[in-house]
């Protein structure tokens, strides 16, 4: 019973928390699963009726639709199926409920609220997981766990307080997971973003360098190709940046990146720099053809494409500088790099 209470509290805390962070499909499997889980341990034959019969259904239902907006005629539409079924359920006699209760008229006896409401849920589960497979959201491959718990607990019928609780910490874990990207990874090349450098350089101590790293004459691709196509360079320049910069890469913000070497030496990160800069020179990158040329040739729709990079390197050195200050200095070889002619590393 205290496994049952704990696990409608955690389904309350994931819907919360759910609403907070604007996932509003993982709040309304939440509240469904709560409801189910409540209804099932400390309900009576016409709750059970009810959470058994059309439970797994709604949760089919919450898995199938796109993630909805707060205020979306979707919400109202489950509210208005969660009323519509439990309202007549809850005002009906409870003799009738058990007489249709596990009645072994039914087929496969009483196990057939048990194993539709399994198969329900399973379902539901594995749109879960096509949705995860086609749009890559780490959330969904969360609920995808979540609902396998929720669908055991649906087969095993009352006393599952332990895989409603499974369930809910599954949920709990992916919208923490799903904040923690929200705020530290950049959406457009999935680096770590601005704030992430600011953690990981207020935690930097003893030697280490920095570098900053621009996309040449990034405004003039822009300008001919297009801002799709900028962003297309944008990922594809940051995924050479993770590969080839000495794995602590970060988007400091437009077309500027930040690469971060911790005990390392400011030689040793000008050559992981000069092999990240002809990484970056050799890609050709398939962007859409400028309007303009497209018209004219309608066969090549994409064009190859290829961009440079200016990096500028600094260390900590003797004088043991802060982090900010050897940004600076990291900021000034940049500039220095583009005056050079751009498309090169330089120190300072
Ligand atoms: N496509 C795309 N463009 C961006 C993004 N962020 C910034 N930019 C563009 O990056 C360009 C930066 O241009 P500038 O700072 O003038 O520099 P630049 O043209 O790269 O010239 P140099 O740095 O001197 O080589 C601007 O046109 C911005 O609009 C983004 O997320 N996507």
């Amino acid at each position: 019973m205290l496994d049952s209470v704990v696990a409608v509290l955690a389904l309350g805390l994931a819907c919360v928390l759910a609403v907070s962070f604007h996932r509003y499909r993982a709040a309304q499997l939440s509240l469904v699963l709560a409801l189910m889980a409540a209804a099932l341990a400390f309900g009576e034959a016409r709750e059970i009726f009810a959470a058994q019969r059309f439970g797994p259904l709604l949760l089919l239902v919450c898995a199938a639709m796109s993630e909805p907006r707060l205020a979306s005629r979707r919400h109202a539409a489950l509210l208005a199926a969660i009323l519509l079924i439990v309202g007549p359920v809850m005002l009906a006699p409870p003799r009738l409920f058990e007489a249709m209760g596990d009645a072994a008229a039914f087929p496969l006896g009483g196990q057939a609220p048990r194993v539709s409401g399994f198969v329900f849920c399973f379902v539901a589960s594995m749109v879960c997981l096509g949705r995860w497979v086609w749009r890559g959201q780490p959330i969904d491959l969360g609920l995808t766990l979540a609902l396998l718990p929720a669908a055991a607990a649906v087969g095993r019928g009352q006393s599952a307080g332990v895989l409603y609780l499974a369930a809910a910490v599954l949920i709990i874990v992916a919208i923490l997971y799903h904040s923690y990207r929200m705020a530290f990874i950049d959406t457009l090349t999935g680096l770590p973003n601005r704030r992430a450098l600011d953690e990981t350089l207020s935690r930097l101590s003893g030697p280490f360098s920095l570098a900053m790293i621009d996309i040449d004459h990034f405004k003039g691709f822009n300008d001919t190709y297009g801002h799709d196509a900028g962003d297309i360079v944008l990922r594809e320049v940051g995924g050479l940046l993770r590969r080839h910069g000495g794995g602590n890469v970060f988007r400091y913000g437009g077309e500027e990146f930040c690469a971060v070497f911790p005990r390392g030496d400011l030689r040793s990160a000008m050559r992981t720099l000069e092999g990240a800069r002809g990484a970056v020179e050799a890609a050709r990158v398939a962007v859409p053809a400028p309007r303009k040329r497209r018209s004219e040739q309608a066969a090549a729709a994409t064009k190859d494409v290829s961009v440079t990079i200016s990096a500028g390197c600094a260390d900590r050195g003797e004088e043991r500088r802060s982090a900010g200050e050897v940004l600076k200095l990291a900021d000034q070889a940049l500039y220095k790099a583009k005056e050079k002619g751009r498309n090169r590393v330089e120190k300072r």
